[in-house]
């Protein structure tokens, strides 16, 4: 029976624990370039047994805050080959969360400020992360989005598989495709933003042509082993939301048990809130999702995250439900959580007031706890 502190492999890329970094945005890379706090950021957790970083986009189209880091430059590969080195010094593995943004953007934020893109024209109705001109960080609704012209989709499969390889050139372990929380692919999959009446719209498979094809592009050029994703079936993110969720998610996990990816990452119930949440008029079976996607042959890493502590953490793995289980706030504020919570030792609280944007505070300088004699 495996625990929380035991190594595995997610496909190719071997982990020395179960304790997964989840991506988190942090807005603390202008003009979408890495720099050394990131580095240090990045460093300090290199203790997990594998990080996800934030979202990086793979073009300014796919961007939709400000100051997240990107993948679609070459000082950012530059600035991304530091932050690989120096997490793979300290023993530990890092893939990158590959992100297009979809109609969670604005305007300021689009090449030549044209508006964001998505399946439908159906505004996402949230807010996003600007920089005005003066300078200041400001949020702001995020801009109505047009729809995608069915002959520009390929374009966008084929940047997917341009970030990934901008990835490995960068030096990361792999990748994960950003698939939830109501961004671009996860636009596709979901009724709410996806009305197209083409062959990308519509049915189940329709509306996960596009995650497919982004997954076959990506793996063909980097490896399956080496591609990670993460899903949120039930998430309302983003105001995003479907009909269906248990048939739809079912689907993509017997197409993705298919594929030979490295690892699964779940979001289960509401990003960052209550687990229960969920859609469709009805609880969402993740054990049946779980059992779809190995029955269809897949076996990729099953990694659960949201709201997990280190007790039910450890019930997941040792349960065999999970093979990995991702924590996002608890690293924000303990870099050293894999040290903390094998000498169950108390944890620093996140301090919210510095998630988004801004240095070193609330940052890079969480202290760690020194190992229990
Ligand atoms: C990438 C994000 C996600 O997946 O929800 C994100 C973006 C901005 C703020 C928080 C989270």
């Amino acid at each position: 029976m495996a625990n929380l502190f035991d190594p595995t492999k997610f496909g190719d890329i071997e982990v020395s624990n179960r304790i997964v970094m989840a991506p988190l945005t942090r807005n603390r890379s202008p003009k979408a370039v890495p720099n050394d706090l990131n580095v240090t950021y990045y460093e300090q957790r290199a203790t997990a047994g594998l990080i996800i970083t934030e979202g990086t986009p793979i073009t300014q189209q796919g961007q939709g805050y400000a100051d997240v880091p990107g993948l679609y430059l070459p000082e950012a590969v530059e600035g991304w080959k530091k932050v690989t080195e120096a997490v793979h010094r300290k023993g530990g593995k890092i893939v990158t969360q590959v992100w297009h943004v979809g109609r969670v953007s604005h305007v300021s934020l689009q090449p030549d400020g044209v508006a964001p893109v998505a399946p439908s024209a159906i505004p996402a109705g949230g807010k996003t992360y600007i920089i005005n001109p003066d300078g200041t960080g400001a949020f702001a609704d995020t801009s109505a989005p047009r729809a995608l012209e069915r002959n520009e989709i390929a374009g966008i499969v084929d940047d997917f598989r341009k970030g990934a390889r901008a990835a490995i050139d960068a030096g990361f372990d792999g990748i994960e495709l950003h698939g939830a929380n109501g961004y671009l692919i996860d636009q596709f999959l979901k009724t709410s933003a996806n009305q197209r009446t083409d062959d990308y719209g519509g049915s189940i498979e329709n509306r996960a042509r596009f995650l497919l094809e982004v997954v076959d592009a990506v793996t063909k050029e980097i490896g399956a082993g080496r591609v990670g994703i993460r899903l949120s079936p039930v998430t309302p993110a983003n105001n995003i939301s479907d009909d269906q969720p248990q048939p739809l998610f079912n689907y993509v996990a017997e197409q993705l048990g298919t594929r030979g990816l490295a690892f699964i990452h779940l979001i289960e119930g509401a990003t960052g809130g209550d687990r229960s949440f969920t859609q469709g008029g009805k609880p969402f079976d993740y054990h049946e999702l779980k059992e779809t996607y190995r029955k269809a042959g897949g076996t990729g890493g099953w990694i659960v995250n949201n709201g997990y502590d280190r007790d039910s953490a450890a019930q997941a793995i040792e349960s065999g439900y999970a093979d990995g289980v991702a924590f996002g706030k608890l690293f924000i504020a303990n870099p050293d959580l894999v040290q903390r919570f094998k000498d169950k030792a108390p944890l620093n609280t996140p301090d919210n007031t510095t998630f988004y944007g801004g240095g070193a505070k609330g940052y890079t300088d969480y202290p760690s706890v020194e190992a229990v004699a």
